[in-house]
């Protein structure tokens, strides 16, 4: 597969008291297009700074990201734990928002309708986001997401603020969802089940450098899952 994306010696320091600390150490990363990739590690390992660099929300100190000349991966759409609903607007307004204005009115509504159906939010289209639960908002934080023009999605621990049921089930939706689209996708979790669930590829990173990657089979028995999954936690306790 082509790469989208291609991370080379990226580099993250920041200045504490004076004295620089390095959250990224060196980085060097592929991402194909239409991938699953995963990131795990302890807290303070530089998940987010990692997926915060790659947004253009934070600069690298050194190093290097080059997108796939051309490609819309340039302007990525992030997901962040909470879904940032802007309150005053209802579900539907909220998915539409990034597009308001760029699109013809009929063709915008036709792509909120379709978001709304793939994500169970149709009956809540009009609902404002104090009207909703977590998960809820989660659905439409994502739809405002897929909608906008991009290739390339960045989850930052999407599904955290979730209870157990209505992550499983997101998890499945998330599943289905980009099976069907051709979008690349890296997640942060903290969750290692929840990484080998979705990843094709799992991350390691440690102290802002890369430990491990490990390949999750796309057909796997649960004795295979379960010693990759003890093989990740091993990689993060190390
Ligand atoms: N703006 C900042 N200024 C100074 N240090 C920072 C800043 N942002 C992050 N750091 C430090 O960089 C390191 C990596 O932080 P980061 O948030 O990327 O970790 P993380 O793996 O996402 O953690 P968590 O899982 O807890 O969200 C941490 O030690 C953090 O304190």
């Amino acid at each position: 597969m082509q790469p989208v994306l291609k991370i080379s010696n990226l580099t993250k320091e920041y200045q504490l008291d004076g004295t620089a600390f390095r959250a990224l150490n060196e980085i060097k990363l592929t991402i194909p297009a239409g991938s699953f990739t995963t990131v795990v590690g302890k807290s303070g390992s530089g998940k987010t700074t990692l997926l915060r660099i790659i947004a253009g929300l934070e600069k690298a100190t050194t190093g290097e990201i080059n997108y796939l000349s051309g490609s819309s991966v340039q302007r990525p759409a992030f997901v962040f734990q909470e879904a940032r609903l802007l309150p005053w607007l209802t579900v539907e307004q909220n998915i539409a928002f990034p597009l308001q204005g760029k699109l013809e009115q009929v063709e915008l509504s036709q792509r909120v309708k379709r978001q709304l159906q793939l994500l169970g939010l149709t009956e809540f289209a009009a609902a404002y986001p104090a009207q909703i639960s977590g998960g809820m908002a989660q659905r439409a934080a994502l739809g405002r997401a897929l909608i906008y023009e991009t290739d390339l999605i960045l989850m930052d621990e999407p599904l955290g603020a979730l209870d157990a049921f209505n992550r499983r089930k997101l998890q499945e939706e998330l599943q289905t969802i980009f099976a069907a689209n051709q979008k690349t996708v890296i997640f942060v979790t903290h969750d290692v089940e929840e990484a080998i669930f979705l990843g094709e590829k799992v991350i390691v990173l440690d102290e802002g450098q890369i430990l491990a990657e490990f390949k999750v089979p796309i057909t796997a028995e649960n004795s295979q899952l379960f010693t990759l999954k003890e093989n990740i936690i091993t990689s993060i306790n190390s």
